[in-house]
């Protein structure tokens, strides 16, 4: 090549270098300009907020695991006592924190329409199984998913259909247990049991199958199945937060959360059951699945479309379950362990489902079960103490302006796109409308239940229009389980439980540090020591 030819190659390196250093200095200083504008935004506003930590905003301490998200949360609740909202940035993202009742019902109750989302990620979900689910889905396609679930939850299909599942599911527990044990007592990893109790349930009331019987069989199919659809981790759970933040790739991609396998199980599963209810009328039930065929058959008749397939049955029975699951199966863990670490309240309690017992032994009834005030006010407080959902999300769809954060502050526009967050968790432990928040006192929902509403300071189930829709199933489902339970056997705390319970910082849910550990012990005599104020 010679002299010459080598001299162009050079010069065609230095050129490239050149626009490659150019290029590179160009997107590092827009990229500083940008994040140290974004990370002015809430000093630019007159928001309090913490100092951030370069691009990892205000979330350092829950991504090295020294401290759980949900208590870094309330650390940002707690940092201004005045202010009505403060400001926290996960990463990038400029999050407003409500947190006093008075904003929180003022701006949710006046501009609830334009905070309706929780976030906007339809276009990117592919996956049928996550189709249906009102939680993920936005304005009208999620208010039509929601129709359906009020439709399976209402109250006689609660009474009706659902309770009687629940009963021969709760029995079964409890056989397990009595088979287990040994000289009545057993230790069991809770979440594991409840988790189980908590599908065998699900797979009735939301897939319309008896057959499933993960108590007895852990490696039962439906079961692993379930649990191969709903675990997020390693490579899913880097698709589902690439499907959050590139919702168009991941449409283009037509990305999905679970394999085919898993998939085509729960669709297969569906479409038998269709098809043995639709040439079986006796067969038919008003679960979710019943719930849907009622639907599609009235799609059919007035010719609404798109029609109502097997495909969106079994998306609306998956989003049933998936809603249900591991929401219900920590409050039991939740609420055994505050009981047996509370034994005051567990003789209490115990002395009313004696009580109830001697009539109805373990086949009480939809009323009975629901008239116990004091097992429902434990449930309650439990709630209080551990929300399962320590935040309740919505994302601003349209520019609106709320009062000032700060006394003599402005007034603050939130502009489409803006999070903004109801931080229940860091409330509902907050002393100034709880006295004493970290005890547990259910008696707190039976003497100033009414107070507690008005405050608005209590939302494990949310609020406005978004509002959780199975907070009747997740405690009937709950309120059963523990009547079988007290009934039988007193809760201790075993030694494989990690206390004070302090929660996994590695675990984005509440989730205690080593799991939950419960010893159940048969109990000798029928009378307790409660007292009774
Ligand atoms: C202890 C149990 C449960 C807790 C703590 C809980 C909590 C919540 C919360 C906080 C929300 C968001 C509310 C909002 O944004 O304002 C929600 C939404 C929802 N929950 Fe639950 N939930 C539980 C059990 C259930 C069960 C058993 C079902 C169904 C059988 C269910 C179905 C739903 C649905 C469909 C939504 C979405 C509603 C919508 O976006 O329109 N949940 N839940």
């Amino acid at each position: 090549m010679g002299l010459f030819g080598n001299s162009i190659i050079l010069r065609y390196i230095t050129l490239i270098l050149q626009h490659t250093t150019i290029t590179l200095v160009t997107i590092l200083v827009i990229s500083f300009v940008y994040y140290y504008f974004q990370k002015r935004f809430f000093k630019i506003n007159g928001i309090p907020h913490a100092k951030p930590s370069g691009i990892f905003g205000n979330m350092m301490q829950p991504s090295f695991g020294s401290v759980s998200f949900v208590e870094r949360l309330k650390f940002h609740y707690s940092m201004d006592n005045v202010a009505h909202y403060v400001g926290f940035y996960d990463f990038n993202n400029p999050i407003i924190l409500l947190r006093s009742p008075e904003i929180i019902s003022e701006v949710l109750g006046k501009y609830g329409t334009y905070l309706s989302n929780h976030y906007d990620c339809y276009e990117s979900i592919h996956d049928v199984l996550f189709k249906n689910n009102p939680y993920l889905l936005t304005d009208q396609r999620s208010l039509i998913c929601a129709s359906h679930f009020s439709k399976a939850l209402k109250p006689s299909n609660m009474e009706d259909a659902f309770f009687p599942l629940m009963l021969k599911r709760s029995k079964n527990l409890m056989e397990y247990i009595e088979k287990n044990a040994t000289n009545g007592r057993i230790t069991m990893n809770s979440k594991d049991i409840f988790g189980r109790y908590i599908n065998d349930v699900l797979s009735s009331c939301a897939f319309g199958i008896d057959y499933s019987d993960s108590i007895n069989n852990p490696n039962d199919e439906f079961y692993k199945m379930a649990m191969d659809a709903l675990t997020f981790k390693g490579l899913k759970l880097f698709k589902f937060f690439f499907m959050r933040t590139y919702p168009s790739l991941a449409n283009y991609f037509r990305m999905n959360l679970t394999s085919d396998k898993v998939r085509w199980f729960f669709i297969s599963i569906v479409h038998d059951i269709v098809s043995i209810r639709d040439v079986n009328p006796d067969k038919r039930r008003l679960d979710m699945i019943g719930t849907m065929m009622e639907v599609r058959l009235r799609y059919y008749k007035h010719k609404i479309s798109p029609d109502i397939t097997i495909e969106t049955i079994t998306a609306q029975a998956f989003a049933f379950y998936m809603s249900a699951y591991d929401s219900t199966s920590s409050l039991l863990c939740f609420v055994t362990h505050l009981l047996s670490i509370n034994a005051r309240a567990q003789a209490k309690l115990y002395d009313e489902v004696r009580k109830v017992y001697e009539k109805f032994q373990d086949e009480p009834t939809y009323e009975a079960i629901n008239n116990m005030e004091y097992l429902d006010a434990v449930i309650c407080e439990t709630l209080r103490l551990y929300p399962i959902t320590p935040y309740i999300e919505r994302v601003c769809t349209r520019p609106i302006t709320i009062p000032p954060a700060v006394p003599g502050g402005k007034r603050f526009l939130i502009d489409k796109g803006t999070s903004v967050w109801v931080p229940t968790y860091a409330l509902q432990n907050d002393s100034r409308y709880y006295p004493y928040p970290k005890i547990f006192r259910p008696e707190r929902f039976i003497t100033t239940r009414k107070q507690i509403s008005e405050i608005g300071a209590y939302l494990p189930f949310g609020l406005q229009d978004r509002k959780c829709m199975g907070d009747k199933f997740a405690f009937l489902v709950t309120k059963l389980c523990l009547y079988q339970l007290v009934a039988k056997y007193q809760f201790n705390t075993s030694d494989r439980m990690i206390l004070p319970l302090e929660l996994d910082p590695w675990k984005f849910q509440m989730y205690p540090k080593g799991g939950f550990w419960i010893d159940f012990e048969e109990r000798k005599q029928k009378n307790s020591d409660a007292n009774d104020n």
